[in-house]
């Protein structure tokens, strides 16, 4: 039985935007479904925006397709596509109350009286702002500026959303109470989002899915358990939360050496005695008498953040181990550090996701 595939929302083949001698992005390849929650996460200048300006029409590539439903969209004007964006600054009329702000689109694409009054209501009543129709926008706070931005961009009814760092002009606390509004509206409506973010956190809290940018080309993509655990190189196991990376030789199957030792693991299918990355998350570290620790290591430095300390440790070979603890460690002291053999993370060296895949398939064909 062969499994039905799903027709992507919006298709990215091969994608690339140059100016002049600028490669912005390079070669992108992206699949998008229809309502699922899409983060793109990337340093600030890895080309995100310019991935959602290339999704929303405002860019052309200059190489490679973009196809939305199926349909090369290369040259389609913007206001042709079921796209709407909602950009870092709201970019919303100030001369205009929150009610007229909602209205705009459905204005302009000549909709009745009674069915935008209708629309404006229910996207106002989905972002939790009816009492507020007739505020000036000058006298809403941030939060709920950000609220009139996405009303105003879904009573366009786009197909997708484009969210711009959306979030990053409030404050935590905020911020956090956005986070879960947003995906829980995502989960109401059904329609798929887009949403671009430098913050790790922000992106494994709220995705159905990640693409990992860097330096115009995805690094990675999956959902975020896979891509917090199985970080397919030291960019994105840097960028995805600490991570502790130091040099290791994989020397058969299941067994791994590192900082002078050898540990069993739960990785297979490298060369003998292939170099790789290791990874252990500091949290999957345990700080323990030397004696029950599989490395011997000497407190370095700690800090509180308030629900755990985060302690520095440096191990016999000189290795730097960041730890996530429970309970304070005496600067100096001598103590051994535990973990689990699925809590090592093997990591190719520099290998793409692509060199990834062709090694696996040829390793495979070898039996
Ligand atoms: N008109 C332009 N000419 C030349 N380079 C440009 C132009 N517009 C953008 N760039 C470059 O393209 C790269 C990607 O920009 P983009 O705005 O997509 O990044 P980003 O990941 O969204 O960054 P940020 O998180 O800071 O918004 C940057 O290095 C930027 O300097």
């Amino acid at each position: 039985m062969t499994e039905e595939t799903v027709q992507p929302l919006i298709e990215f083949k091969n994608v690339s935007l140059d100016y002049g001698e600028t490669k912005v992005l390079k070669k992108v390849d992206l699949e998008i479904e229809e309502g699922k929650f899409y983060t793109l996460l990337g340093p600030s200048g890895s080309g995100k925006s310019t991935i959602l300006s290339l999704i929303s029409g405002r860019l052309q590539p200059t190489g490679g397709d973009i196809l939305i439903e199926g349909k090369n969209v290369n040259s389609l004007p913007s206001n042709q596509r079921k796209v709407n964006t909602v950009f870092q600054n709201y970019a919303l009329f100030p001369n205009m109350n929150v009610y007229d702000n909602v209205a705009f689109g459905p204005s302009i694409k000549g909709f009745s009286k009674k069915k935008i009054d209708q629309l404006v209501k229910s996207m106002l009543k989905l972002v939790k702002l009816d009492d507020f129709s007739d505020r000036e926008i000058s006298e809403i706070s941030g939060g709920q500026q950000q609220r009139v931005a996405i009303a105003r961009a879904l009573a366009n009814q786009p197909k997708v959303l484009l969210l711009d760092e959306p979030l990053s002009a409030l404050d935590y606390k905020l911020r956090k109470e956005m986070q879960s509004e947003l995906r829980e509206l995502q989960q109401r409506l059904g329609i798929t989002f887009i949403f671009v973010t430098h913050d790790q956190e922000e992106a494994l809290a709220m995705s159905d899915w990640i693409f990992v940018i860097n330096d115009g080309k995805v690094e990675q993509s999956g959902s975020p358990v896979d891509i917090y655990d199985e970080p397919i190189n030291h960019f994105v196991a840097n960028f995805i939360g600490e991570a502790n990376i130091v040099p290791g030789v994989m020397k058969e199957d299941y067994l791994v050496s590192f900082a002078g030792k050898d540990f069993k693991n739960v990785d297979a299918g490298m060369r003998t005695n292939e170099r790789v990355e290791v990874v252990i998350r500091p949290e999957d570290l345990d700080i323990v008498v030397p004696s029950r620790g599989k490395l011997q290591v000497t407190i370095e430095d700690q800090s509180f953040r308030g629900d755990s300390y985060e302690i520095t440790a440096i191990d016999d070979a000189g290795n730097e181990w960041a730890v996530q603890a429970t309970n304070p460690a005496k600067i100096g002291q001598r103590r051994g550090l535990k973990f689990d053999p699925e809590d090592i993370h093997i990591m190719r060296l520099n290998e793409s996701e692509e060199d990834f895949d062709a090694r696996l398939e040829s390793y495979e064909g070898e039996d």
